[in-house]
Formats: C-alpha cells, structure tokens, sequence
C-alpha cells in the first residue's frame, strides 16, 4: 500500500501533520491507511462520517479534503484574557511587546514551522488569542515554557481564560449587558459563564475604566449534572461575582421562579411577585460532539450516524424551555459543537414551528432567528443547511434500496468474521474503520447486490474485488469518492419509516425531518464553523429573539427596586411570609397581590382578593398555567411530544443513582421524594443561604470599622447557616441574586431556607469578609477583614480611613518580604499611616509608579493586614508569583521564601517554636509570632491555606 497519508495522530516523528491542507501531508485522502505498519496513535478517519457528511452537502466537494485534514491535525491553543480587570490591558500589552517576539523567534521545531501567536481579529479588543502550536510544542520548547508557565499563572488568578476558540462565539453573539438577567442553562465546566460573568461587570473590552463591580444584572448558571455543576462553582470563583447563582437542575424543566418586583414609573407603586423572565439565554446543550474530533480523537472511532438522533429531543427540550424562558424581546443563543443536522437545524427548525411559525400560512410566530452577518464580520462561518437527510436507525430493512445503496464489501480477512453477524449489523457496520475495510467499487457493490444477501466468501472472489479497486484515487469529495463510502440508510420521512419499521418510528421524533419550509424559517442565519475555516473546532451557532421590543426593562432593575422598597419598609418584610404561603399553594405566575410593606395595612384584603382573581382564572392550580401570561406571543411554549425519551443523560445518572440509592438515608430519601432530588434521587446537601440582620452585632462593627457608606447593600450580606449569624465567612451578593434566593420566603418546607424551593441553589455570593482570629483580639476594633474575592465590590463604598495610599516601591517590598515590621517599610505616606494606632483590614491603593526601571500603567488594590508591629499582604502564593511576575518579571516573593525556608533550617529550635504556633493558631493567623518575625514560614502556611479556602479552591468549603 503506497499512498502517502497516515491517518493517524502521534506517529512516527515528523507527521507534519498541522493540517489545514498546508502541503507536505502527502495530498491525504479520506481513508484510513491505519494499518500501514509502524504507526500508532488513534485513528483519525471514519467513512460513515465522511460518507454521513458528504450526503448532507454540509461543504462543497473542493473544501473536503482542506476539512479532513484540519480535522486530523490537533487544536491550536486558544486563550482570552479576562475583560475589564485592572491588569487586562497590562497583560495585552506583555503578550505583544514580549512574547509576541520572543516567540516568533522560533522558527522550526521538529520540522514543522511555528507561527507566532495572534490575536483573534473577530474579537474585541485583542481580548482572545489564538497560537497554531500544538500543547506539547509549548511544553517542550524553551521559549515556549516562560510563555505557558505565564498561561498557567494568569489563569489560576483569573486574568486568562484558556477556552476553544469557537467556544468564544455564542456568549460574544448573546451581547450580555450590565443590566441583564442571564441564564447559562447546560453550563459546566464553565468557560462560556466566565464570559457572560465578564461581559456583565464589563463591556467586552481591555478597559479597566468601565469595569461596574456592582451591576444589577445577574447571571444564573445551571447544570444538570451535581458534580459537574459544583465545576462551576470551582470555575466561578476565578471570577469572583455577587451576581452569580449556581443551580442544579434539570434546563429542560427549567421551573417558573417569582420574585419581587417593583414598576419604575410611579413613585407609588408597589411591590408584586412575578415570574422572572430572562433578558439573555444560552443553550449550550448536550451533543453528540464531533466538531471537537481535533481534541477528542477517540470520536473518530465511535462515531456513528445515531449518535445525534437520542439527544434531538433533550436539546429541543432544552431550546424550548430556554425560549419559554426568555422576557419579549429578549435574545437566545443556541449552540452545539456537533456538525450534525439532527441536533442543530432541526432542533432549531422544530422550536420556531413550536413558536407558531409557519410561513405556509404566512405566520410568523413568536420567536425569530437573528441575522448576525454584521457581527464579527471576520469570523469565517457558513450559512444553516435548509434542508438535510435522516439515518433514523440501523438495519439493512431501512436502506432504500436504490442502486449502490448497501454496504461495502469487507476485505477478505474480515469477512469470515463479518458473515457470522446478523444483515442489520453488517449493513450499519459495513465500512466502519475499526474494521479497517477499503472502499468498494459500484461495480462491486452491484455484484454483490445481485448475488446473494451474503457476501463473497472466496479468495478469489476477495481478488476480484481488489482488482475491481480504481488505479486512481478519485479526487476527495467528489461523487465517485463518495460511491467508495458506506451507504448510509437514509429514510426520507417519518411515515416512510413507519412503513419499514413500525416500532422504531413510534421511538423516533418526527421533528428530526425537514418539512420544506426551513429556507422560510430563515435557517440559512444560523452560523456553521468549519474547522478548515480558520483553523478551529467545528460549531454550531443559532442566534434568537422572542418577539416584542428588545427595549424594554430588564426585570433586574424592578427586582432591585422592589429589594430596596422592602429594605426600606422593615426587617423582615411581609413579602416572605406571603410569597411563602403562595408558594405552598404551587402558584408561581406574576400576580396582582400587592406585597410591599406599605400596602400591609390593606394587604390581607388584596392578597385575598387577588388570590380569588388567580383561582378563578381557570386554570385552577397548574402551576405552569399561563392563562394570564403578559402577552400572547409570551405564552408557554409545549415541548411538542417527540416519542423519544427524554433527558438520556439523567437516565444514565439515575441509573448509576438507583445502585447508590439503596444507602439512602430515610432523610434524604424523604427529601428526594419531596422535591429536591434530580431524577434518580440526588439529595440536596447545600448549607441554607441565610442573609444577615442589618441588626446583628457583627454586621454593625463591619460597618462601624469600614464605614460603608449610606448605600453600601448590608443587606445582601450572606452567611450559610441556620441562623443567619456570621461565624467565619460573611458573602456578598448583588440585590438581584437576592431577590431570587428569598423570592420562595424563609422557612419554605422541606428545606429550611433554600429559596425559591425549586431551584437546587448550589452557590452565591462572594467571599468578602473573613474573620480574623488572634491572640489579640482585644485590640481589634473589628475581627474581619477584607478577602480579595469581595474588594471590588466593596471598594466604591469604603470610607478613606480604610485605604492606604501607596506606591510600586511598597509593593515591591511587600511582595518580596513575609510579615515585615511596620517600621522596616519605606518611607512614605504609606509607612506614616500603617504606623498609626489603627489595627486591622486595610486596602493598599496602588498608583501608578515606577520603581526601579520598572512602570505600574495602571493603578490597583490589594487587601493588607495590620498586625500589632507587623504587616501583611493578604494574597497566596500563587497571586504573590502571578502578580510579581506580570509587574516586575521576576518572581519577587521567591527570594524571600527561599530565604524564610532557609532560616527555618538553620534554627531548629525555632522549628519546635514554629510548630508550637501553629498548633496554638489552627487556622488562624497569630500576630505575636508575625511581629517577632519567627514564625514567617508557618503564618505563610496558614495563610496559604486560608486564603486559598477564600478563593474557594476547595469547591465545597462551607460554613460552619
Ligand atoms: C456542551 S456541555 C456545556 C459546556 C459549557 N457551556 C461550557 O462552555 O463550558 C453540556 C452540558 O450540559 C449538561 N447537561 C446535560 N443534560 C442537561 C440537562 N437536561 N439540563 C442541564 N444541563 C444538562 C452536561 O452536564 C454538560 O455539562
């Protein structure tokens, strides 16, 4: 066998296999070659995908062979730095004027040319970058290891995100705004939340100016499956954000949440509970995967044409409950990284038909797909198919039977094995590589066809074939390539399977199949990324908005104003109590019950009232009732009855539960039962979400200390435990995570204070203060201080006692030194007010300096502690390096722990000493050891373990 092509990764040296059709790859052809001797690696060709794709007509036939091979070569590493941060356009600024250079050095590794890093020109603001080097290049080359350990760095402190570069498109397509409420539904592990969470802080840009630390936006991010989803949790609190909730829940029955809302035109109006209604939707949904062949080779291997077929129906789940969701005029983001028709224009196409389009009749319905060809005009993308095919099953009875239409024959040393399987395995299997087959002739086919249903068993039949085998290699994607392929049993409509196969029809959705209407639907506006286009993954993208004016209010903004009614109403508002007993009743839909305090004194009489009004609507307690839905084209939206069995994922997982479940606890059984478990049963393990009384005595010496300022939210303060009392940990949450969090009210049985009952909320709020234990307490007018995670929230609202002014010349000497004296400082105003009598939190104000040859462009803050003589930088190891590192270009603080490390060696009796400390100070932090400068290694420890715990490195630390 001479052809030149091995489709095959990781083989012998010099694969040269970068792909993109860039030559030198032996003018690959589509199939596998894998058992030419020598090569290793997993097989990187599959001829029921290529048939599959080839009748789909997803590409013109010259751009096949350019799509094989990028799909065979491995992904580029893609990364975004973080947008708005104060280090962003620093960062930028190192990546070109440094690496950039230093890197487009490197000419030549391993024979293969290296380009140099660039930034991706269809997003904003050289925000996201792309480096067409494979990862093991960047861990082998030494130029490449100062760039990758600055990768690493940036991304454990958050200032880079590494994600796939067609990952990027959905959430930059869902143009997020401050104000919005957005609804990440299938979101783990989190690359794309970390975008919608930016873009709500920040407009997606390297500008630190217009970062907004306190929006009234949120971002709700769920996903169905617990570990995945406390991923997320992991994932958000690189980003830390008080307008984040994490939820666990099945997206497709996403449930109807009410909350407090509040209409902004009369002064006078009140509070009213109504359905929360999303500005911003994504559907990242599940897929079957295979635009991600380049990072998940082993796809090559399994894929098959019904690989897509079980997941249509969740995904238009999904889709449907995400629209259902959304507020008139508000946008939804679709998205897969399938290339597969099935799973992205149908589900697509079916959902708009849900919506009541139908062109025939010249209806237009409720939601319409958006044109984004304006939008990032240099990303390379296709048109949607209008039109498509359906391989609903497997099984020789639902080939059509025209001409060429079976399988191919299989090479003479398989087939013994082959004719013991039954007609439908070797019609679905025929070709697959994993048999490592060659592609038939027509003619052969032809032969066989006329034959016998059983294939050629003789050597010289297995001869004959060979020679019936074309000298010449017909060109990729051509006609006479594709008779070479599989047959794949194309069933051109529902009823026609119904007639072959009535039991798989009465399993098979109807939705899978175009209806003729799809160019009408506009299905041309959804975007297909090809991984040839610009050297990607493959994706696909669909952008599209309910009907009705995109204008209009986010709801966020009459949550925050009911938050703040009910704030200033009383303590404890008679809101909870009444949306409680609403919420045990199982209505959810917005009412007319007014619920602020101001309207307590007739409240009783209205709630009773309007509670009449809902029961007499009609639609008795269905609790997605929607009879009095705001306007007709915003009414609930029925998943259309598809046969398939829904949600395969959670099957699976109940499943594997179902064995688990036997260890079950009566507890969490009851709780399942009564709500709380997915299907199959996963208790819900969550500490209540208990927000603090603006009465409590910790809250009032955080304010007495900080000197918030009169519209610092003290409300939102947020602790998890029963009783709502700060013990280690106080969280900060945005006005409008609380609204959501106590819209069900307090005390919601079964659980005693998750709210709304139906969201399994596994996260909220950002560290913000932690408390500082000490020997020396006494002397403390506050025993919390400020964590990182929570300072640019709280920051707008410290009084200025609290900052210390500062210059690149104090932090260098903070960074390199561990638990300094106060006086040992520079001298500066810094120094001058560290030495006051004050102790406690303070925040360093860094402005812009220089120190050293060395320029600080941007100003920037970080927490300190004020010990009895010593102070601190309140930051890891591991933000010490990044920081010291991104501003200095040297790691500052490894001198100094190298040092520390030293002396601890040096003195073992200090060692006992040490180890006395820390047994004395837990986890805490002792001052006396810092200020004798003893123990600097066990206090870095202890800090070290603190700190990270703030930083949530331990997903589930709780409270308590
Ligand atoms: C394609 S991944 C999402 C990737 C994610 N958006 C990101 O950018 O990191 C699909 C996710 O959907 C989740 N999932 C599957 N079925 C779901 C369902 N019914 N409801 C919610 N999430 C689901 C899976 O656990 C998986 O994490």
């Amino acid at each position: 066998m001479a052809r030149g092509n091995n489709h095959r990764r990781g083989g012998r040296g010099g694969r040269g296999g970068r792909g993109g059709g860039r030559g030198g790859r032996g003018g690959g052809k589509g199939w596998d070659h894998s058992r030419d001797k020598g090569y290793e690696g997993p097989v990187l060709s599959n001829y029921k995908l290529e048939a599959y794709y080839l009748d789909q007509g997803i590409l013109p036939a010259e751009e096949w062979q350019p799509f094989l091979d990028a799909f065979r070569a491995p992904l580029p590493t893609s990364f975004r730095f973080t947008a708005g941060k104060s280090t962003t356009r620093q960062l930028i600024n190192q990546m070109r004027e440094h690496f950039v250079p230093e890197l487009s050095k490197i000419d030549i590794f391993e024979g293969e040319k290296i380009p140099s890093p660039q930034p991706l020109t269809w997003y904003p603001d050289g925000l996201a970058w792309q480096i067409d080097v494979r990862k093991n290049v960047l861990r082998k080359q030494e130029a490449f290891k100062e760039f990758q350990r600055f990768l690493v760095h940036e991304t454990e402190v958050g200032s880079i995100s590494r994600q796939e570069t067609v990952s990027m498109i959905p959430p930059l397509f869902l143009d997020v705004q401050p104000e919005h409420i957005v609804l990440d539904m299938c979101a783990a592990p989190g690359s794309k939340t970390a975008q919608l969470i930016e873009a709500l802080h920040s407009p997606t840009t390297s500008s630190p100016e217009d970062y907004d630390p306190t929006p009234s936006g949120l971002v709700i991010a769920n996903d169905s499956d617990q570990k995945r989803a406390y991923m997320l949790v992991h994932q958000a609190s690189r980003l830390p954000s008080p307008n984040l909730i994490v939820t666990n829940v099945d997206a497709g029955s996403w449930p109807r949440i009410s909350v407090p809302w509040k209409a902004a035109d009369d002064e006078s109006s009140q509070v009213v509970a109504k359905d929360l209604r999303f500005d911003r939707v994504l559907g990242d949904v599940p897929c079957s995967g295979d635009g991600t062949l380049r990072k998940n080779a082993g796809i090559w291997k399994d894929w098959t044409p019904n690989n897509g077929l079980g997941l249509h129906s969740v995904q238009l789940r999904i889709l449907l409950r995400g629209l259902n969701s959304l507020k008139p005029g508000g946008r939804m983001v679709y998205s897969t990284c399938s290339l597969n028709p099935i799973e992205n224009e149908a589900v697509v196409a079916a959902a708009l038909r849900e919506c009541g389009a139908n062109p025939a009749k010249g209806k237009q319905g409720s939601v319409r797909i958006v044109d984004v060809s304006e939008q990032a005009p240099e990303l390379k993308r296709r048109p949607g198919l209008t039109t498509w095919k359906v391989a609903p099953g497997q099984g020789r009875h639902l080939f059509a039977g025209a001409e060429g239409n079976l399988e191919p024959k299989q090479p003479a040393k398989d087939r013994r094995h082959k004719r013991e399987e039954s007609p439908e395995a070797m019609a679905t299997e025929g070709g697959a590589t994993a048999e490592g087959s060659q592609p038939v002739s027509n003619d052969v086919r032809r032969e066989r066809q006329q034959d016998t249903p059983e294939p050629a068993d003789t050597p010289a039949a297995a001869e004959t074939a060979e020679a019936a085998e074309p000298a010449a290699e017909p060109a990729p994607g051509s006609a006479e390539y594709r008779a070479k392929l599989p047959a794949i049993p194309w069933v051109e409509s529902w009823e026609r399977l119904e007639e072959l196969d009535r039991a798989l029809a009465a399993r098979t959705a109807k939705t899978l199949w175009p209806k003729g209407d799809e160019a009408a639907l506009g299905l041309e506006k959804c975007i297909r990324v090809y991984p040839h286009l610009q050297n990607t993954g493959g994706f696909f993208v669909t952008v599209l908005e309910k009907r009705g004016d995109p204008k209009t209010e986010s709801m966020s903004q009459g949550m925050v104003r009911a938050v703040e009614a009910m704030d200033a109403g009383a303590e404890a508002p008679d809101y909870v109590a009444a949306a409680a007993k609403d919420k045990s009743k199982g209505k959810s839909k917005d009412r007319k019950r007014p619920l602020s305090p101001s309207s307590a004194a007739h409240g009783d009489e209205d709630a009773k009232r309007a509670r009449t009004e809902d029961e007499d609507d009609g639609e008795g307690d269905d609790q997605d009732g929607d009879a009095e839905a705001e306007e007709d084209d915003d009414a609930e939206i029925a998943a259309p009855s598809t046969h398939v069995k829904p949600d395969n994922h959670a099957a699976s997982r109940a499943a594997a539960r179902q064995q688990q479940g036997r260890n079950q606890t009566e507890e969490t059984q009851r709780q399942s039962d009564a709500g709380f478990g997915l299907p199959g049963g996963t208790p819900f393990r969550e500490d209540p979400y208990n927000y603090v009384s603006t009465a409590n005595s910790e809250s009032l010496s955080l304010h007495k200390y900080f000197g918030f300022s009169s519209d610092f939210p003290s409300r939102n303060l947020l602790v998890r435990n029963p009783d709502g009392n700060p013990l280690r940990t106080i969280y900060l949450t945005s006005s409008s995570a609380r609204a959501i969090l106590m819209a069900g009210g307090q005390g919601v049985a079964p659980h005693p204070t998750l709210n709304p009952v139906k969201l399994r909320t596994l996260n909220s709020g950002v560290k913000t203060f932690a408390r500082q234990d000490s020997n020396k307490t006494g002397d403390l007018e506050c025993r919390w201080r400020l964590v990182s995670d929570g300072l640019a929230a709280v920051r707008p609202f410290l009084a200025p006692e609290n900052i210390v002014p500062a210059t690149l010349k104090e932090l260098a000497f903070l960074l390199s030194e561990y638990y300094p004296f106060v006086d040992s400082l520079p001298e500066g105003d810094c120094k001058t007010l560290l030495q006051g009598p004050r102790l406690g939190s303070f925040v360093m104000a860094v402005a812009p300096s220089e120190h050293e040859g060395v320029q600080l462009k941007e100003g920037m803050d970080v927490c300190l502690w004020r010990a009895a003589t010593s102070v601190n930088l309140m930051m890891d190891k591991t933000d010490r390096t990044a920081l010291s590192n991104r501003i200095f270009g040297k790691d500052l603080s490894a001198r100094a722990r190298q040092q520390a490390l030293e002396m601890n060696q040096k003195k073992k009796e200090q060692a006992a000493a040490t180890a006395k400390v820390k047994e004395e100070a837990g986890e805490t932090l002792d001052e006396d050891a810092a200020a004798n400068g003893d123990a600097a290694e066990v206090k870095e420890e202890q800090v070290d373990v603190q700190v990270k715990e703030e930083q949530g490195e331990t997903a589930q630390i709780k409270e308590e």
